[in-house]
């Protein structure tokens, strides 16, 4: 099995230890969830494992590649919260962030519209790509988010709380829509949650992080 994520002995606090000796293997095309009491240190992890947060000791090893960028798309928690204060069409979020991986002069415009039209549609949102994203509902703006992680052919997706603040439909359609990433495209996700309930049957393996320590959750979990 091709490995995706591997943590060796990772330490971290920031005045007190949050992260105690942890050790993970995700292999490539793993769906997995994180759950763990709030200030457990989920969303740190996130940050250490994307390289935002730079851990004590221990390592960090990405080692999906294949050809394909290297980045790792990552959500941080409570995107919908933080507006736009200017009009902003979903098909500009999405190719801003191209251009910005990119170069903004390197590759034709048309080129970047049709990845970023393509990510879209990957979300079910092609309809809408001219639409005023500060019009759109919380689920469909946290698809836009999520095709703007998509465009840039990460084939890691790393999501804290994805789910916070919208509807059941809409998180529905989230988790169908990341089930299909997962399946089809073999994209590695990683989902920190608080709805286990109603996601639980999406994730391959469930994980617990508690006290500093990083535990397999699934069984308990799901019985
Ligand atoms: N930049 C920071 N400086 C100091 N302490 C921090 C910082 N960021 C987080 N913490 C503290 O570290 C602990 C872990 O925070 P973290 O946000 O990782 O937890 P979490 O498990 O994601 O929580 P939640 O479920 O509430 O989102 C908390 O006690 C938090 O207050």
């Amino acid at each position: 099995m091709e490995k995706s994520i591997v943590l060796e002995n990772l330490n971290f606090g920031y005045d007190k230890k949050i992260l105690n000796n942890i050790n993970l293997e995700i292999t490539r095309g793993e769906f997995i969830g994180i759950v763990g009491p709030n200030g457990a240190g989920k969303s740190t992890l996130l940050k250490i494992i994307i390289g935002q947060l730079k851990p004590n000791s221990g390592r960090v090893k990405i080692l999906e590649n294949n050809g394909k960028d290297k980045s790792i798309g990552y959500l941080k928690q409570m995107n919908i919260e933080v507006g736009v204060s200017f009009p902003i069409t979903p098909l500009e979020i999405v190719m801003l962030n191209l251009y910005n991986q990119m170069g903004l002069m390197k590759v034709p415009n048309k080129k970047i519209k049709n990845m970023a039209l393509n990510a879209l549609s990957m979300v079910n949102l092609q309809e809408k790509a001219y639409y005023n994203y500060n019009n759109m509902s919380g689920g469909e703006q946290q698809r836009v988010l999520i095709a703007k992680e998509l465009v840039k052919n990460s084939n890691i997706l790393i999501f804290d709380e994805p789910t916070a603040g919208i509807d059941q439909d809409s998180k529905e359609l989230l988790f169908n829509i990341l089930d299909h990433l997962n399946k089809k495209h073999n994209i590695t996700i990683i989902i920190v949650t608080h709805e286990l309930e109603f996601s639980k049957k999406y994730f391959n393996r469930i994980l617990k992080l508690e006290n500093g320590e990083l535990k397999d959750y699934s069984e308990v979990n799901i019985w």
